[in-house]
């Protein structure tokens, strides 16, 4: 409840939780005097005192009733505003810390914050509907308590013992019930793993649909069978305890009306009052108890979002706003200097690392880097690119050592294409587009007739394999940065375009001033390159490194 309030009150500040606190209070209290005077004159009714119409009931029913249609309808706006407001903040929430974040936090992640903004934030959107019913029935309940006691202070005094006893069933079943919803939860992420598995590969499943039946029986159904096993458990845990309050209330009131008005000689008008009070009471208590699961439910599903925002916040390697930009000019060299990383393993000693490495890049240098699969190249680039933040060792830019507080302004040097890169359909993050250098670069990489570009639109990214890379290095190329970064770029590309991006294309970039780090496969294209590295099981090893050309082939 704590953390569902700290949640809520950037909302609406303390001012509006007062506010609807004092809706919830007004509510209740209408929904008491209601009963209270249906049970007065009940009661008159039965001592024959009620015998002509009564324009002051009248007026008060009425009185009662325009109360209680104003504050439900006052208080059901605002929840349903609040409810849309938190759902809409808690994803633009989320989703900036994300923006934040930084890739190698977010990479392990990913399931985690689909399952937040699924999940997590449903739940509690929606259990803020049911919080003024919530708020009302425990103000109706002490409302009716107070009457009680004003009634009889030993039937108040026995009302209370049995309240204490379901409260102590409840305290008792709660934690194990709350112990299930939290398992229910944590499952909730491997099915977002599965679901997402099935959606990016239903390429794969569809041309083998046992893959898709394995993911549904082996993964999913267990995972179903699991949560909703949880779930069920936490939720008859729940209806017992509704259950026990229950009967505890029907042997209270059988006792009221059986045993205590004769044993403690209540007059009859007191008993039919008590008994009146009790059914209502038993019905606030029962809203109190079918309300409840959703609200413990919605705290487990704030304590994982809240858990979730404070390790994004709290983040060791931060900043992933640059304050300035790097241009061509700015740029002299980089060196990398006994540079090592790890992957963050359970078991250490799986875990692939690089280094220590030694490199040198150069303004206007071509550099190449190659080697077999799994050799380490990708997560060396990473390193170089300040995705990923070396566990010793260090980066200089122009001789100055780059720390974390400036790796944000290091990473606005590269413009780059991955292996696994992300085409946006529209070109994003540039101020000003050249269009001028766009459709020379659109006639340089062949692809004119196929797409277009209308104020920052894509006409599409409906392409061929090779064709969505080249739009992608034209997008890169727009970037205008300092440094040019390929990982196996050409590796779609039909082998007259090989040629042409080796032997023509990377001399003309060059030429204008890029600085170029590809990691490539095509041996036959080595001596195009100023720099020549091979990595090797995590090793860099330096087969060039001087201006000029090399043929490694000859
Ligand atoms: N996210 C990750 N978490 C843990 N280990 C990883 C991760 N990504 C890669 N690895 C490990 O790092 C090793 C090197 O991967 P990397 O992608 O750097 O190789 P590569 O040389 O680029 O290979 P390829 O030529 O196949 O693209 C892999 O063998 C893998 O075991």
């Amino acid at each position: 409840m704590k953390k569902l309030i700290k949640l809520l009150l950037p909302q609406i500040g303390k001012i509006g939780l007062l506010k609807y606190i004092f809706l919830a209070i007004f509510s209740g209290l209408c929904s008491f005097l209601f009963i209270n005077t249906v049970t007065r004159v009940i009661g008159l009714i039965i001592s024959g005192g009620f015998t002509n119409i009564s324009r002051e009931y009248i007026l008060i029913f009425a009185a009662i009733i325009i109360g209680f249609i104003w504050v439900r309808r006052t208080l059901s706006l605002a929840i349903i505003n609040l409810s849309q407001k938190l759902f809409w903040h808690l994803r633009s929430d989320v989703l900036s810390l994300v923006l934040r974040a930084n890739y190698q936090q977010l990479s392990s992640k990913r399931m985690e914050i689909h399952a937040a903004m699924v999940s997590d934030i449903n739940i509690l959107t929606n259990v803020s509907m049911s919080v003024i019913d919530f708020c009302a029935a425990i103000i109706l309940s002490i409302s009716c308590l107070l009457y009680l006691l004003s009634i009889s202070g030993v039937l108040f005094l026995i009302t209370l013992g049995v309240a204490a006893s379901g409260a102590i069933v409840y305290h008792l079943n709660s934690k194990s019930n709350l112990t299930d919803f939290n398992k229910a939860r944590m499952l909730e992420t491997d099915f977002q793993k599965n679901f997402n598995a099935i959606l990016d590969g239903f390429k794969e499943i569809f041309m083998e649909p046992k893959k898709g039946r394995f993911i549904y029986e082996k993964k999913i159904q267990h995972i179903a069978d699991e949560a909703q096993g949880n779930n069920t458990k936490a939720f008859t845990g729940f209806l017992n305890n509704q259950i026990t309050g229950q009967v505890l209330f029907y042997i209270l009131i059988s006792s009221v009306l059986l045993f205590f008005s004769i044993t403690l000689k209540i007059k009859s008008g007191d008993t039919i009052s008590f008994v009146f009070t009790l059914l209502y009471l038993l019905g606030s208590v029962e809203t109190i108890m079918v309300l409840l699961p959703g609200i413990l439910r919605a705290g487990v599903a704030s304590n994982h979002l809240m858990a979730l925002k404070t390790e994004l916040e709290n983040a060791e390697f931060n900043a992933a706003i640059p304050v300035s930009y790097y241009s061509k000019a700015d740029f002299y060299s980089i060196s990398v200097k006994g540079l090592e990383f790890q992957y963050n393993k359970k078991n250490a000693e799986d875990a692939f690392s690089i280094g220590p490495v030694d490199m040198e890049i150069n303004k206007g240098e071509v550099t190449f880097i190659y080697g077999g699969n799994g050799s380490g190249k990708t997560t060396f680039i990473h390193a170089v690119l300040g995705l990923r933040y070396p566990s010793s060792g260090e980066i200089q830019l122009n001789g100055q050592v780059v720390d974390q507080k400036c790796y944000a302004d290091y990473r606005t040097l590269f413009s780059t294409v991955f292996s696994d890169f992300y085409l946006f359909d529209q070109i994003i993050g540039i101020d000003h587009i050249d269009l001028e250098k766009w459709k020379a670069y659109i006639d340089l990489f062949e692809i004119a007739d196929k797409v277009s570009l209308t104020d920052g639109k894509l006409s599409t990214t409906d392409l061929s394999a090779g064709q969505r890379k080249r739009l992608a290095l034209i997008v890169a190329l727009l970037e205008n940065k300092p440094i040019l970064v390929l990982d196996e770029w050409a590796a779609d590309q039909d082998p007259y375009f090989r040629k042409r991006f080796y032997t023509e294309i990377i001399p003309m970039l060059k030429n204008d001033g890029l600085t170029i780090i590809a990691i490539t496969h095509d041996d036959k294209y080595y001596h195009c390159a100023d720099s020549l590295y091979k990595m090797d099981e995590g090793k860099l090893i330096v087969e060039k490194a001087e201006p000029g050309l090399i043929n490694i082939i000859s």
